[in-house]
């Protein structure tokens, strides 16, 4: 089809969105690609204009700015995340716009990625490597730098979903004893049989966890849940490991927390800001272990979101329900 043939306009907002999603718009539309890396407002702002729909490749704020940018004949968005904390969904709602994410495809990355946080917060890792760099390799001692196991651990899940029963399902070959879980909703027994999995309040949570993942969205409810008072409730030898958003911790609190060894370790892929600068006090603790957010940075699990992003579109432009709809 020749690009006069084409019906829609699709801006994809990011030059480095993998192949896959862009081909599947190409087919059937008319793709135009952003080129800043990283992306700068401004030119999403002028190449919106007139499009039928938005594949949001990156995670600036997804505005009325931009909506009225692109003019009325919008139909379709898609971010290529799971999280939509920096759309204004309630704005793109009003204004009748399907709204499509890339949850599900990023499950199992993401869920290797809190398993790594997990077991290098857990057995110091980060902590082993600096001993080793400051000539403290105390090879002479039995009790040096042990850690905590993760053989009949109970570990604790802020949110429940999809990510998160990818890590359960990794730790249930790690001979863990039980899961214990804090959701708005339960989810379905035979889930909860799956994975041992009780549903908890917030506070039973996280006074009897080992490891308390943080696997939820960023809402106005969960942002700095985790704050001095649930550090205070959590166990002195649990660990805690974000895989979700930083917004959900408090980090100050938790750099406290950390610093005075009320809890024992800390593994985050996600922090505030991010990118974080290099002289946080974060990076003066032995006992945190941080990812630049890599969760989802695998370029199989990449091409899907794109994928998925794209099919999300075609379906939003069609007038047919998302693959994976926002709302
Ligand atoms: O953080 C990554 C995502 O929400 O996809």
């Amino acid at each position: 089809m020749s690009s006069e043939n084409k019906k829609f306009k699709v801006l994809v907002t990011h030059p480095e969105v993998s192949q896959e999603g862009i081909d599947l718009l190409s087919h059937q539309c008319e793709v135009i690609i952003c080129q800043a890396a990283p992306p700068v407002l401004a030119e999403i702002l002028e190449k919106s204009k007139g499009v039928d729909a938005l594949l949001w490749g990156n995670n600036k704020p997804l505005s009325a700015a931009v909506l009225d940018a692109a003019g009325p004949q919008l139909k379709a968005i898609s971010t290529m995340s799971a999280g939509i904390d920096y759309v204004d969904v309630a704005e793109v709602k009003r204004r009748k716009i399907p709204l499509g994410h890339a949850p599900i495809v990023m499950n199992n990355a993401v869920a290797d990625t809190a398993v790594g946080l997990l077991l290098a917060a857990a057995r110091r890792f980060h902590e082993g490597r600096l001993k080793i760099e400051t000539d403290n390799w105390e090879s002479g001692h039995r009790n040096w730098m042990l850690g905590q196991d993760v053989r009949d651990s109970v570990v604790g899940f802020f949110g429940f979903g999809g990510i998160a029963q990818s890590v359960a399902k990794r730790l249930s070959g790690f001979d863990i004893d039980s899961v214990l879980y804090t959701t708005r909703r339960r989810v379905s027994e035979d889930i909860e049989k799956e994975y041992n999995a009780k549903k908890v309040d917030f506070d039973t949570m996280l006074s009897q966890s080992d490891f308390v993942i943080i696997a939820s969205p960023l809402t106005k409810e969960t942002a700095g849940i985790f704050n001095a008072t649930a550090f205070g409730k959590m166990k002195k030898t649990a660990v805690l490991v974000n895989i979700a958003r930083g917004g959900i911790v408090n980090q100050q609190d938790l750099y406290e927390a950390l610093k005075t060894n009320q809890i024992f370790a800390a593994g985050l892929d996600v922090m505030t800001p991010e990118p974080l600068p290099s002289n946080d006090p974060l990076l003066s603790l032995p006992n945190v272990v941080l990812l630049p957010h890599l969760g989802s940075a695998t370029q199989r699990t990449r091409a899907d979101m794109s994928a998925t992003a794209a099919h999300n579109v075609l379906r939003g432009l069609a007038g047919e329900p998302m693959v994976s709809p926002a709302y």
